[in-house]
């Protein structure tokens, strides 16, 4: 169906070229990656010790393996769930409905998961196979974009996001047309976002700490380190997979290539990094060491949770008694925005107590290679740009009173510093 008239949002990542070149650039920089953390010199920068022939990459096994971890996942997703939540009110002043079950789905996976090793899986097995992993779920990632492509030509127009309608092939194949593509009761944005490739995320972290205690006797404590923090992350994710309803991915972004290739192949192969780098590279720990960057780890999230509940339960129900003393300013549109609290320290905390957590996660790995902060490295890039995108929108959404609010908090993400 042909794109609205009118007004368009402006073309980010460099428009159509940027575009493009993402489209080759990711898949490269998480493949190389892969290779890096396997390799001796383990290098971020430079290029890799060898590259892999098409036989290290393609195997029927992996593919096997993928779909049927895709087939379980969604499985998972479509049992009866404890609570069905309905999302932000769409431009037709409908809102959809979400199956409230993430969380269930992680227990039950961990449960099938135990099953299988007690049965005799070799859960040690899956390292090797990462590399061809990536390589089929970097196919799933074109093939299923393409699919969503094909899909938001037949879509009303009602349903497209606005930044994904800019009548370039590229560009909107990879920024997504439509907002919340689904098939009947089955979305597909919100299942990817928090499923296949987070919970995948944290059984790639096991499998590499059953390795290490194969290979070593028993996992080290910077592997248990990164395991634990990660577990607590994605854990935390799907315990609050409501919170996910009101983010910008689910009511502003569409669905195209960025966020499927992100969520089912970016996140599980490449945020992982650091336990792939600690099964080839063991770093020592000590207690005090490790104390300390536990207490990092336990005040980011501290902020991360405190921001991220607040907004929640502030935007749910205003006058809930954990938020209503707050201090806030009216805006136009009717809703308010919070200027104290959380809210009140910077324009973003929820994003500073991420970024505390992730310098934790790459902490345990040492100071010797760069390799394992590339997390936080790219994490911080991440951030600064969806804020900037954030800040973007907001202004849009309540002019004056965004600018009020920006008069009044006028750090971004760190206090006194940005
Ligand atoms: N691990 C990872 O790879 C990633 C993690 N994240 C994490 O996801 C979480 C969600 O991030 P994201 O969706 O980017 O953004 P936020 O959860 O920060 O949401 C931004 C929205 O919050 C509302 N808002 C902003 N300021 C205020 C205020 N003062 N009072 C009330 N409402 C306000 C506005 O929406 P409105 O007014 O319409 O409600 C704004 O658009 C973050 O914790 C982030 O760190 C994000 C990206 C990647
Ligand atoms: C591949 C590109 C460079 C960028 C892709 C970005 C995606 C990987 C991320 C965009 C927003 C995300 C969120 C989470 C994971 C990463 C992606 C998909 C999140 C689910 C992680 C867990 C958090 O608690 C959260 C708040 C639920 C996150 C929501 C945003």
């Amino acid at each position: 169906m042909a794109p609205p008239e009118g007004p368009r949002a402006p073309l980010e990542f460099g428009g159509p070229l940027g575009a493009a070149a993402l489209l080759l650039l990711l898949p490269a920089t998480m493949f190389h990656l892969l290779l890096a953390a396997r390799s001796g010199p383990a290098r971020l920068l430079g290029p890799p010790a060898s590259l892999p022939g098409l036989e290290a990459l393609w195997s029927p096994r992996a593919l096997l393996l993928w779909l049927a971890w895709l087939g379980l996942q969604a499985a998972l997703y479509l049992l009866p769930a404890r609570k069905v939540a309905e999302g932000q009110e769409l431009e037709d002043k409908s809102r959809l409905r979400y199956p409230i079950n993430g969380f269930q789905a992680l227990v039950l996976t961990a449960l099938l998961v135990g099953l299988g090793v007690s049965a005799g899986l070799p859960l040690g097995a899956l390292p090797e196979m990462l590399l061809p992993l990536a390589f089929v779920a970097t196919l799933t990632a074109f093939i299923f974009s393409l699919f969503l492509y094909m899909k938001a030509q037949v879509a009303p127009v009602s349903a497209l996001a606005p930044g994904g309608i800019s009548g370039n092939p590229i560009y909107d194949f990879f920024l997504g047309r439509e907002l919340n593509p689904r098939i009947c009761f089955f979305d597909f944005k919100y299942f990817c976002e928090l499923r296949p490739g987070l919970i995948g995320w944290v059984l790639i972290n096991l499998a590499l700490l059953v390795k290490e205690a194969e290979l070593r006797g028993s996992p080290s404590l910077a592997m248990w380190l990164v395991n634990g923090f990660q577990l607590l992350y994605v854990g935390d994710a799907l315990w609050h997979e409501e919170a996910i309803l009101t983010t910008m991915d689910i009511t502003h972004d569409g669905f195209g290539f960025m966020l499927a290739f992100g969520d089912i192949a970016w996140v599980p192969f490449t945020y992982s990094l650091q336990a792939q780098f600690l099964l080839r590279h063991p770093q020592p720990l000590g207690l005090p060491m490790a104390s300390a960057i536990c207490l990092i780890n336990a005040i980011g999230y501290y902020i991360f949770r405190g921001a991220n509940s607040q907004k929640n339960t502030f935007r749910k129900n205003p006058s809930d008694p954990r938020v209503a003393g707050l201090e806030t300013i009216s805006t136009a549109t009717g809703r308010k925005l919070l200027v104290s609290g959380w809210w009140g320290m910077v324009r973003h905390p929820n994003y500073l107590g991420d970024l505390i957590m992730a310098l934790a996660w790459s902490l345990p790995c040492g100071v010797s290679h760069l390799l394992p902060y590339f997390y936080l490295l790219y994490f911080t890039a991440l951030l600064v740009h969806r804020e900037a995108r954030d800040e973007r929108q907001c202004l849009q959404k309540y002019g004056l009173a965004w600018q009020e609010y920006c008069r009044r908090v006028p750090y971004r993400i760190v206090p006194y510093i940005y």
